[in-house]
């Protein structure tokens, strides 16, 4: 009785704020903490899920803590995010991508026969590398990873190609070379090292976003977890926003921080409805699939190596291993293997029960390393693209997507901002693109707030968006005016 009286009394009272914002993964943290130490402390972060950090966590697999969302730091130099890890400890171990064996479908070592491959595909890389300049320097139009390989000489005929080329694209990007774009990737190493940090911390990745909310005092009620939001309303003027509880906050300025992948499916209700300029950009962007599959063994049976490629077939599964029982991971006899699924095998992979999966990773196990091997103790298959509070691992801007596509995913609707990884024009599907993007949105809000310049797109005729009264109301007396000019 007391429960449901609590539960009619929450629906009734409104929280007033002059900041509502959705999502408390790195972006949302990083956005509340930029409005607090710019002086507006009248913000509350509506969480789904019961922690912060988002798609920073980790799941435990044989006693040790692993991460099953973001994993590396990627790039280290001036990335903010290798500053935030450096200045928190966080563990871990630059990742030595030349330390790899290379297995075929038998399971013979071809290693020695990969060395040829690399090297051709190492020139159609610099191709690759030339035709991302040009396309950026001569502002040509952009082209997918697989047009500028192939046109760098490289054809995919053999299964020892197909995991080479995997390794560095479907890997990365959880998508095809087909859907990549050239133009879109590859900031990362341009602006910071080409190095990556596989991180280890048992405090997790995660631990970098416990520091940044430390603005917060413990239970503050700035931070409301458990609350998924169901529906937004936004006007040039506030957003109010109710939550599956029936909770509602009412806001001066409202920031959604969740991922492209919520957006496009359409849980969140927005009234009005978003204009067809948004809705035409979010369902551009695509979710990558990306699925790190990690198997807890009673003895290591694999090679030493950090990475084992499995060349099975032109059609990868289960390709991509990690050896995490290697020097500079987790302790030794831990006997963790780590196999990535990418891109469309996510799907199947998610879909199925965990036992499934165990059948298929071990068929390729034995494939490699014969029949006398052990039966994993356990295995942890983590589900991104399955959970309503992501539907997918991150962001991966196609061929077609352009600097002005990008404007319009990040461009307020009346006093609605929005935020996270995909909204950000470097760094997108990356901790530092949600970290960075969290930054940028707070202080757009806080202009607005304070100084009165305020964000605001509207609708390029030309481009084919939707053309609203008001800009039919504009363009009439031009129209006119050009008619009786030209007769
Ligand atoms: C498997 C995987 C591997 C990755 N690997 C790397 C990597 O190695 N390196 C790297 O840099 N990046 C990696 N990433 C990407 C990185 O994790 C993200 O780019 C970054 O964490 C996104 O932060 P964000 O704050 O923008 O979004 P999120 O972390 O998604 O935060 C958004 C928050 O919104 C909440 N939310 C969603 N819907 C609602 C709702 N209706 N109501 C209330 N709250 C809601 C979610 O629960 C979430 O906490 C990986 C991601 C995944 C999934």
């Amino acid at each position: 009785m007391l429960v449901a009286m609590a539960a009619v009394s929450c629906k009734s009272v409104t929280e007033e704020r002059k900041v509502v914002i959705v999502g408390a993964g790195i972006a949302g943290i990083a956005a509340a903490k930029t409005l607090q130490e710019n002086g507006v402390e009248d913000f509350v972060i509506l969480e789904g899920s019961d922690r912060i950090g988002g798609r920073m966590r980790q799941g435990e697999i044989g006693g040790v803590k692993v991460e099953i969302g973001a994993n590396w730091v990627q790039g280290l130099g001036s990335n903010p995010i290798w500053d935030l890890a450096k200045r928190y400890n966080i563990s871990g171990k630059i990742s030595d991508y030349d330390d790899v064996v290379v297995r075929n479908k038998t399971g013979s070592d071809v290693t020695a026969e990969a060395e040829e491959v690399w090297e051709r595909f190492g020139t159609a890389q610099e191709y690759l590398e030339t035709w991302r300049k040009n396309i950026r320097d001569d502002k040509l139009p952009d082209v997918s990873i697989r047009v500028a390989l192939k046109l760098g000489g490289w054809k995919v005929k053999t299964p020892l190609e197909k995991v080479i080329e995997y390794f560095d694209y479907d890997f990365e990007y959880a998508d095809p070379p087909e859907v990549t774009s050239v133009n879109n990737t590859g900031w990362n190493s341009k602006d910071f090292t080409e190095e990556e940090y596989f991180v280890t911390d048992q405090r997790g990745f995660r631990h970098i976003v416990e520091r940044l909310s430390e603005f917060l005092s413990p239970n503050d009620s700035r931070l409301q977890l458990n609350k998924v939001v169901q529906t937004v309303s936004w006007t040039d003027a506030g957003v109010t926003l109710t939550a599956a509880d029936g909770s509602t906050y009412r806001g001066e300025y409202g920031l959604m921080t969740v991922s492209v992948g919520v957006l496009e499916n359409e849980v969140i209700d927005f009234t009005p409805d978003l204009p067809p300029w948004k809705v035409e950009e979010i369902y551009q962007f695509r979710m990558g699939q990306y699925c790190k599959i990690f198997l807890k063994f009673p003895r290591k049976f694999w090679d030493d190596n950090e990475y084992i490629l499995y060349a099975g077939s032109l059609w990868p599964q289960y390709a991509m291993w990690q050896n995490l029982e290697a020097e500079g991971f987790f302790p030794n006899g831990t006997n963790i293997l780590l196999v990535t699924a990418a891109a469309s095998e996510v799907q199947r992979v998610e879909l199925q029960s965990d036992e499934t999966t165990k059948q298929e990773v071990m068929a390729v196990l034995r494939n490699m390393y014969g029949n006398n091997i052990p039966e994993p103790e356990s295995i942890l298959v983590p589900r991104w693209l399955t959970n309503p509070l992501f539907f997918g691992a991150y962001s991966n801007w196609p061929v077609h997507v352009s600097a002005r596509d990008f404007e319009k995913l990040a461009a307020p609707v009346g006093r609605l901002y929005f935020g996270g990884e995909a909204t950000h024009p470097r760094y997108n599907g990356y901790v530092q693109g949600g970290y960075l993007s969290g930054i940028d949105q707070a202080n757009a809000i806080l202009k607005c707030m304070q100084q009165g310049v305020c964000k605001s797109y509207q609708p390029d005729v030309s481009s084919g968006a939707v053309v609203t009264p008001i800009s039919v109301a504009l363009l009439l007396p031009i129209m006119t005016a050009m008619f009786l000019l030209h007769g």
